[in-house]
């Protein structure tokens, strides 16, 4: 077994040194001055390139910081820190910007214009970032910027990555391989845990080891395992940090042996610090499994390794029911992972020759979802008003739907809502669209989408992963599916009241359900922090005025409109305190107080000590 590494007592970080680890440094006057001082159209390219490329790498500078700060949190046990660093970390990238789009509106206005310069700067630009690793997310960076400065137009900047995209990344280059032979010995195990570096002492290392190799044993039972037969055990080199936990992920492959295929098993190895020592919390082996804990709908982990297109390329190979573009998200890499998922919907039509369409259940009546039929994802505009059957009296407007739209993608998701990637100017060629689709959409008198020649323009474009709406699901599930569904909507209502979610539109037609069978939600023009909602127990007064929004638990079942008496009856029997008033006051008292239910993001029965 490996020699144990000497641990130090991890330091907490003061707020002096986060403060100062993860502010940003000024933009480059200098420069600055410089770029708005020249008339001279090629030194304007060039120091536009420049001031650019400095902002993006005060951007890259501290996000690349956030991770180690992180891994020190976490065995520090400062979970308010690792809180702090997700809310830096998830604002950075805009804060970069932000800062400096100001700037260069008031010393260039004419950089809203002019049509000149931006090739120019581009091709500065891209001579300076060429051979960078992280060059297609300076570039990503640039677009965003340029987007931002010409917003006022109706001039796309496209989401592609250009020259800079990465044709290829094989996960080779982020994993460590250990080679053994069967059964996998808890010694194995430990040196494994020892080569992740934590500078922490574990509780009980060997005793955890023995377990995690237990759980494994049992997990290649059914891939006809060998005694002696070859094994190799392939971990990220990397340090993946979420809350209060940790986590090493890879996967143990077995060789072709002949009478047996090579065999694959996804293995996450799940770390909690206590309070007397690190702990293998859960070891999970199944890829739905792996695919809930790393789900893209709960805060992102940071990645210690930057080679952020390997691990996302690994993730989905860990993980292929999730498509390829949201794996950038779970390890951070918002804007990169906007880039990614375009890239891809231009890839699934030119490779399917699909049209989009409306999105198969029921129409919105605040937006407009559509999809190509074996796409990963469903696009969404908010229309500028409801329709005629809108539900509620008083339509807060667009803005504010993609405000709520916004936060979502922004806060604690807790796993039970869909991130939201949100573009703004985004050009799609008409071609892509379906007829019918095409003449909604320019005919329903939206503001915001504009047939520029042969593209429509969408000034925002709101992109899910695709669910099956849950009225679909339920009518072609067998009668278990069904119930599990029904139960996981119940979660999946915890879940986001935990996140001080409510949605007000009770309707379970907001819901959808996911390829590993999670209940989400995807409709948010009618969230509300739930801490603002009137919980009632008495049952509505005829005539009666209330101002604010007013919740009646028992009257949640109806709500949900699930018709079925057996399902709702499943739904009851499961959840019963959703009916309560006391468990929706008790989960306000809690938020209020700041004591935040915790999530449980793998099955209970995977954690090794129960
Ligand atoms: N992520 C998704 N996956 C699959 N289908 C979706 C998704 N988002 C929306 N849809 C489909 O598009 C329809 C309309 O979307 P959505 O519910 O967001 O619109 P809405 O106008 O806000 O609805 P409502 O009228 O209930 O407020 C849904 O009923 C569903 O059929």
């Amino acid at each position: 077994m490996t020699a144990p590494v000497s641990h130090t007592r991890a330091r907490p970080l003061g707020a002096a040194e986060i403060e100062h680890a993860t502010r940003i440094a000024e933009p480059d006057f200098d420069l600055l001055d410089a770029l708005y001082r020249t008339d001279d159209p090629d030194d304007q390219a060039r120091l536009l390139a420049r001031v650019v490329l400095s902002a993006f790498d005060n951007y890259y500078t501290v996000s690349r910081r956030i991770p180690a700060l992180a891994q020190s949190a976490f065995e520090a046990r400062d979970w308010p820190v690792t809180v702090r660093l997700s809310k830096t970390r998830i604002g950075l990238y805009t804060a970069c910007i932000d800062q400096l789009v100001p700037l260069l509106k008031a010393g260039l206005p004419e950089l809203a214009t002019d049509e000149q310069l931006w090739p120019a700067a581009e091709a500065e630009l891209l001579a300076g970032i060429e051979g960078r690793y992280e060059a297609d997310f300076a570039f990503a960076f640039w677009q965003s910027l340029r987007r931002k400065l010409v917003s006022d137009e109706w001039r796309p900047v496209s989401y592609d990555a250009g020259a800079t995209a990465r044709r290829t990344a094989s996960p080779a280059a982020v994993l460590k391989t250990t080679t053994t032979t069967l059964p996998i010995t808890a010694e194995v195990i430990a040196g494994i845990l020892d080569d992740a570096g934590f500078r922490v002492r574990w509780r009980d290392r060997d005793g955890d080891a023995a377990l995690a190799a237990q759980a494994i044993a049992a997990a290649l039972e059914p891939l006809g395992p060998r005694p002696g037969e070859p094994v190799k055990i392939e971990i990220a080199d990397s340090g993946f940090f979420r809350n209060r936990g940790a986590c090493l992920v890879g996967r143990i492959k077995l060789r072709d042996r002949g009478d047996m295929p090579m065999r694959n098993l996804p293995l996450l190895i799940a770390l909690l610090n206590e309070k007397d020592g690190l702990v293998v919390d859960a070891v999970l082996t199944d890829s739905d499994e792996l695919q809930y804990a790393f789900s893209s709908t709960l805060a992102n982990y940071h990645a210690t390794n930057p080679r952020y297109h390997e691990l996302a390329r690994l993730l989905h190979e860990l993980m292929p029911k999730r498509p390829l573009g949201t794996q950038y998200s779970c390890i951070g890499f918002h804007h990169l992972g906007k880039v990614a998922v375009m890239t891809e919907i231009l890839a699934e039509h030119r490779r399917t020759k699909e049209k989009l369409a409306t999105a198969p259940g029921f129409k919105g009546t605040v937006a407009i979802a559509f999809t190509m039929p074996s796409s990963a994802y469903v696009l969404k505009i908010i229309r500028d008003h409801p329709t005629d059957d809108y539900k509620f009296d008083y339509f807060d407007g667009l803005d504010e739907v993609l405000r709520k739209y916004n936060l979502v993608h922004e806060i604690d998701r807790a796993g039970s809502m869909l991130d939201n990637i949100i573009y703004s100017n985004v050009k799609l060629d008409r071609a892509m669209f379906a007829p019918e689709l095409l003449d909604e959409l320019l005919e329903a008198g939206i503001g915001t989408v504009t047939l520029d020649r042969d593209a429509l323009v969408f000034r925002h474009l709101i992109v899910q992963i695709k669910l099956t709406p849950l009225p679909l699901y339920l009518a072609n599930a067998s009668a278990a599916e069904a119930r599990t569904a029904v139960i996981n909507l119940g979660d999946c209502i915890k879940n986001n009241a935990a996140a001080d979610i409510f949605n007000k539109d009770l309707d379970g037609r907001n819901y959808g359900v996911s390829r590993i069978r999670k209940v989400y939600l995807f409709d948010y023009d009618a969230v509300e922090p739930l801490t603002s909602v009137t919980v009632r127990r008495d049952g509505a007064v005829p005539g009666e005025f209330e101002n604010g929004m007013v919740f009646r638990p028992p009257e949640m079942l109806e709500g949900l409109r699930i018709d079925d008496p057996g399902l709702r009856r499943a739904f009851r029997d499961a959840h019963p305190e959703l009916m309560q008033a006391d468990y929706w006051e008790d989960l306000q008292r809690a938020l209020r107080d700041g004591k935040v239910p915790k999530v449980m993001n793998y099955p209970a029965s995977r954690r090794l000590r129960r």
